[in-house]
């Protein structure tokens, strides 16, 4: 399988303090990867570093073989923690503006993203509640034809109903040629869906593979994993 990221000996620290150190991951074409760890371990520094806003202090990361900024922007779809949306637009307003953005923004793909997700264009963001504004986030971004998919917490304050829905549309609507990282605590309800695993300890890679090894491996579900590292 073809590499699409590579991360060699990368480290990153904010002021004095290394909050990675020495990450090694190679993530492949066609796979869903997790980025799990406790809180504050790093999984959204990682995903920032792939996506070119944050630059590491030393160590390599290729993206399709280049190093993030300008050029590898138009391959990496960043799902953030954040709202990017303005309040003045409606759903169509939003696909538009991403259109404008985004070369490889597939309108048509993310309008059947709109539909699965149970929105319509015409909705004003102002109005959208916290979860229909996470699913319109979501059909933005898996609705660019992208290399790479960056999901940070996509899960974030959305109820269960909700949350299978957008498990359902990350399975659905991704393409073999991409891959995907999502950084989640919601283990158990998206463990099916990821092919591999990476959690993150102390700075660390502390544990990484695919999934359905590590199940065979170890006799454990990846959530009992998460649980016996980090007690
Ligand atoms: N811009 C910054 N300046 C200084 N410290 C930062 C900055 N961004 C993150 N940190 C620190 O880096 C550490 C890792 O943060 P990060 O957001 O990557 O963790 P995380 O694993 O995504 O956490 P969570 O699961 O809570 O979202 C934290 O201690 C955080 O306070």
């Amino acid at each position: 399988m073809q590499t699409v990221i590579k991360i060699k000996d990368l480290c990153k620290k904010y002021k004095k303090r290394y909050i990675l150190k020495d990450i090694n991951l190679e993530i492949e074409k066609g796979v869903i990867t997790g980025i799990l760890g406790q809180n504050g371990s790093g999984k959204s520094t990682l995903m920032k570093i792939i996506s070119g806003i944050e630059k590491p202090e030393s160590g390599e990361i290729l993206i399709n073989g280049a190093e993030p900024g300008i050029s590898t922007k138009s391959q990496v779809a960043f799902l953030t923690e954040n709202n990017q949306l303005y309040d003045w637009m409606n759903i169509n307003d939003a696909i538009k503006f991403h259109q404008d953005f985004f070369e490889d923004f597939d309108a048509q793909k993310c309008g059947k993203l709109i539909d699965f997700m149970d929105l319509s264009e015409n909705y004003k963001i102002k109005k959208l509640s916290k979860g229909m504004l996470q699913r319109l986030r979501l059909s933005l971004t898996l609705g660019r034809n992208a290399s790479v998919y960056l999901l940070d917490e996509p899960f974030m304050g959305i109820d269960t109903i909700t949350r299978d829905k957008i498990i359902k549309a990350i399975n659905s609507y991704y393409c073999e040629d991409s891959c995907i990282l999502i950084t989640t605590h919601l283990i158990s309800e998206v463990e099916r869906i990821l092919d591999r695993v990476a959690f993150i300890s102390d700075g660390n890679i502390a544990l990484t593979g695919d999934c359905e090894q590590l199940r065979y491996e170890k006799n454990q579900s990846i959530e009992d994993m998460y649980r016996k590292l980090y007690v």
